[in-house]
């Protein structure tokens, strides 16, 4: 399966994600014509973010952190391009993509061919790309200088006891193992550390074999046996090496890996062996011990090792067997804090540069190379080479070492396109490569994630995936610091897999180094020398003595009993942070529940007012819709009786014509005569009534004024009765108005009514409104009965009252204008007889619904019928419905009618 070269930042190297995180802003460099994309992609966040000595969260950190430089603390990484060889040369490799701006500056031009180039045709990404270096070394630059720039003072710091790790990293065939081992008289950097190691600690080497470095960084003493077994293997090393040189002509060793018989070809052993010593220039190293602990004797170990496919093998595997065999494989282990370490790893001590120079070859033949298409000599694994210094104070009776540290060389493989590989074996390899560098990518991403967003929860670095960061961890956890060389060749062919590997390199320039265990023990005296929780001042310090010495941080200055102490005031320190925290995660949570709790209290008025506004909206609207309908009802119902009243009107008036024309016409003329004449008769009874009330009014005047005249005898019985006629009248007056207020509620019943029918309440309830009405009608009725009756029982009386004004005519002088005496003639009295008769026919008939509807709406003149048929075929309104359905109820006891009424009268 063809793999593409993985990104081994621990992201795809997606161009929206590259300038998100490192991509200048188009402003920065000049008018540039695309918006988003700036023409030169800028990578130089190292020397762009620098902390500057003023940041504030420098002033509160210990004074071993702020006496450091801001260039100390910062990862190094320093760029070196290899020269073009003259094949490389002559295949047009030189395309100018690779341009050295100054000391820290690199600009990269992307070449025709390359797919950087194709991406930023499209608009996608740029064609030029900046990187930012801790010091750029071109091409003519000489091991020596490199050298001096990068590593002699790592070799300083080792012997002062820190921890230093130097890795290299590149694509293949960049000058990675060349920058490392060196090539023929070419010492590389770990030659020279080497010599310049020995060099310094001439005279204070400490020879006997006694202490040896186990586990992480601790060291053990050996016995008499073990150290024997001890020198064994060294010497056996040394010897192979020896024989080795002396059989050189025909130098090629085949070992077995022991995963898939892999052929590790030692060419790279004539390279370095041409030179039997390492060959350095006199001046590049300088031996002066002046910088070391006084009374201090230093023990060298080395061990070199490889990471294969991701599988340890110890090169330093001293079995002087040239035969193929199957190489053991190393297994990686924790101590007792978790740090890591290879388990069952030889470590050689070697008492001079020229010994370390040897081992080195030795492990070097049991490297694994391999001939790819782009290097003849290609290391196919990661290469780790040790130097542990065990710091011993020799006594009296037997020496003891108070420190050990340590400086690591690792030569990483380089990265590659798998696809290019045609071998599987060596696709197989690339791609174990690419995995562990692409592990590497993301530890450093993920530690300067965590270094930039402290406040955030960090992320986990991922070092447990590849053995390499597995490895190498305790570098970049504070235990040491690391230096990064970048290798790279110009040529354009592989320009793409450069941009890579520098897009990689740009995220560890931004990395800082983790304090160190000295900045921690630092950071533990501080807080003992400050005041204690119940205000005493610790005392450990002036137990201690020597200010200065604690100040450098070196905790074996402390007696158990301090050292006690500094756990004590750490708990303390603990909880009280702990404290704290619980006080602010209750300030906030109250904060956050009562901007809850007023959050929700607004929304719930907000919601309020909404629903509030809302239903005055919508009565609003009802009203309105209500009021429409009314309108628009009692405009529709005033026309339809309008235009029945103009019906009526003409149908009287047709009838009045055929009766005239006609009067003995079909079936239906008498009766419809007889139903005008009523009509007439009714108006004229009206009349006639009003007349009856003036001649009442009149006669009430008389019997008054008789009632002033001086009394006859005989006389009371009359008075009495008279005034009971007037009792009785009125008392059918106050019916009569009592009735008219009946009529008018009844009115507004059937409005109710009518408005209960056109918002579809029901029928029903029509029904019972019309059903009580009736009912009130016919009480109306009974009502008008008795004042029928009691009118009757008035003209009794009335009579009475003539006889007896009769007589007492014949007694006094006559009386002015009797004009009612003079029209109660037998025959007047005979024609009202007739009326009573007539009266009593139509209170034989069911009650006039007329006159209750005529109430509701007195606008309508009162003489009309409606229901008659034209009336009942011409409604089809709801008013009229009910109209017809109170018709079609059974009738009534009959009302009296004002003709009736006149007639007993
Ligand atoms: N600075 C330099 N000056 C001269 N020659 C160099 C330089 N750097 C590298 N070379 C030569 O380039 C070739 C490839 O170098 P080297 O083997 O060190 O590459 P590498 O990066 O280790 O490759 P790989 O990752 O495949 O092992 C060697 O022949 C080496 O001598």
């Amino acid at each position: 399966m063809a793999l593409t070269l993985s990104s081994p930042c621990g992201y795809p190297f997606d161009e929206d994600e590259e300038m998100a995180v490192f991509e200048s802003t188009a402003a920065e460099h000049g008018g540039l014509s695309r918006p988003r994309l700036p023409e030169i992609s800028v990578i130089s966040p190292g020397l762009d973010t620098r902390p500057s000595i003023a940041d504030p969260k420098l002033a509160v950190k210990p004074a071993a952190v702020r006496q450091g430089s801001c260039d100390e603390e910062r990862v190094k990484v320093f760029l070196r391009i290899r020269p073009l060889t003259e094949t490389e040369s002559h295949r047009d490799e030189e395309q100018g993509c690779v341009a050295v701006q100054d000391e820290e500056t690199l600009l990269l031009k992307a070449p025709k061919e390359s797919q950087n180039m194709r991406t930023a045709e499209r608009g996608i990404t740029q064609s030029m790309h900046k990187f930012s270096f801790s010091k750029i070394f071109g091409p003519e630059t000489t091991q020596q200088q490199f050298y001096e720039s990068t590593m002699k003072k790592m070799v300083k710091d080792v012997l002062q006891g820190e921890n230093r790790l130097l890795y290299t990293y590149g694509v293949t065939n960049s000058g990675k193992t060349y920058t490392i081992q060196g090539s023929g008289l070419e010492a590389g950097l770990l030659p020279r550390a080497l010599v310049s190691l020995f060099r310094k600690l001439q005279g204070r080497l400490y020879g006997a074999m006694d202490l040896k470095p186990v586990l992480y960084q601790d060291v053990r003493q050996l016995d008499s046996g073990e150290i024997r077994v001890e020198e064994i293997r060294r010497n056996s090393l040394l010897k192979e090496n020896e024989n080795l040189t002396s059989r050189r002509g025909g130098n090629t060793s085949i070992w077995d890996s022991g995963i898939g018989g892999l052929s590790s070809t030692s060419n790279i052993a004539t390279q370095l062996e041409d030179t039997g010593s390492v060959c350095l220039e006199p001046d590049s190293l300088s031996h002066s011990g002046a910088d070391l602990a006084e009374g201090v004797q230093f023990s060298i170990w080395v061990a070199f090792y490889e990471i294969y496919n991701e599988f340890l093998y110890d090169l330093l595997d001293a079995s002087p067997s040239l035969q193929p065999r199957k190489r053991i494989t190393l297994r990686l282990s924790d101590d007792k804090q978790g740090n890591p370490y290879v388990k069952d790893l030889a470590w050689i001590q070697v008492r001079s540069a020229e010994e370390a120079w040897r081992i080195l070859r030795a492990g070097r033949r049991n490297q694994s190379f391999a001939s790819t298409h782009l290097n003849q000599n290609s290391s196919r694994s990661h290469s780790i080479f040790s130097i542990r210094v065990l710091h011993i104070r020799p006594e009296a009776d037997s020496a003891q070492a108070t420190h050990i540290s340590e400086l690591t060389v690792c030569d990483l493989a380089g990265s590659e396109r798998c696809k290019e590989q045609r071998n599987g074996e060596r696709m197989k390899e690339a791609n174990n490569i690419n995995t562990s560098l692409l592990t590497l990518g993301r530890c450093i991403a993920a530690l300067r994630h965590n270094q930039n967003n402290k406040s955030r929860p960090p992320q986990v670095v991922p070092f447990r995936d590849s053995k390499m960061t597995r490895v190498l961890q305790g570098f970049f956890c504070g235990r040491g610091t690391s230096s990064m060389v970048v290798n790279i060749n110009p040529c354009a062919s592989i320009y793409d897999e450069t941009l890579q590997a520098l897009k990689f390199s740009a995220i560890a320039t931004q990395l800082v180094h983790g304090p160190s265990t000295k900045t921690r023990v630092a950071y533990i005296l501080a807080l003992l020398r400050e005041p204690t929780a119940n205000g005493n001042e610790s005392t450990v310090m002036e137990e201690e003595g020597d200010e200065s010495d604690i100040e450098d941080g070196d905790i074996t200055m402390l007696n158990t009993e301090a050292l006690l102490q500094a756990i004590d005031v750490l708990k303390r320190e603990v909880q009280r942070q702990r404290d704290e925290k619980d006080v602010l995660e209750a300030n906030v949570r109250e904060q956050v529940v009562s901007e809850m709790m007023e959050l929700i209290s607004g929304m719930q008025d907000g919601f309020s007012e909404t629903l509030e506004a809302e239903r005055a909206l919508i009565e609003e609207r009802y009203e309105d819709k209500l009021t429409n309908v009314q309108k628009h009802l009692k405009k529709f119902y005033s026309q339809e009786l309008t235009e029945r009243d103009q019906e009526i009107d003409a149908l009287s008036a047709a009838l009045d014509k055929i009766k005239v024309a006609e009067p003995h016409g079909d079936s239906e003329g008498p009766r419809r005569s007889r139903r005008l004449t009523s009509q007439t008769e009714c108006s004229r009874l009206h009349v006639e009534l009003d007349q009856c009330r003036a001649e009442l009014l009149a006669k009430t005047q008389e019997l008054t004024k008789l009632k002033m005249q001086p009394e006859v005898p005989g006389s009371t019985g009359t008075v009495t009765v008279t005034n009971a006629a007037d009792r009785k009248l009125e008392d059918g007056q106050r019916n009569l108005r009592q009735l008219r207020l009946d009529l008018q509620r009844l009115g507004m019943d059937l409005q109710s009514g009518e408005r209960a029918c056109c918002r579809n309440t029901g029928g029903e309830r029509l029904r019972q409104a019309l059903t009580a009405a009736d009912e009130t009608l016919a009480k109306q009725d009974q009502i008008l009965l008795d004042l029928q009756n009691g009118l009757a029982l008035v003209k009794a009386d009335l009579r009475r009252k003539a006889e007896s004004l009769a007589q007492t005519q014949a007694v006094l002088p006559p009386l002015p204008s009797l004009g009612y005496a003079a029209s109660i003639t037998p025959g007047s009295c005979k024609k009202r007889g007739c009326a009573v008769a007539a009266a009593k026919d139509t209170e034989n008939r069911p009650p006039e619904k007329r006159q209750f509807f005529q109430s509701l709406f007195p606008m309508r003149t009162p003489n009309r019928k409606y229901n008659t048929r034209a009336f009942e075929e011409a409604s089809a309104t709801p008013s009229s419905r009910i109209l017809r359905s109170r018709q079609q109820s059974p009738p009534r006891s009959p009302a009296p009618t004002l003709r009736s009424l006149r007639g007993k009268y």
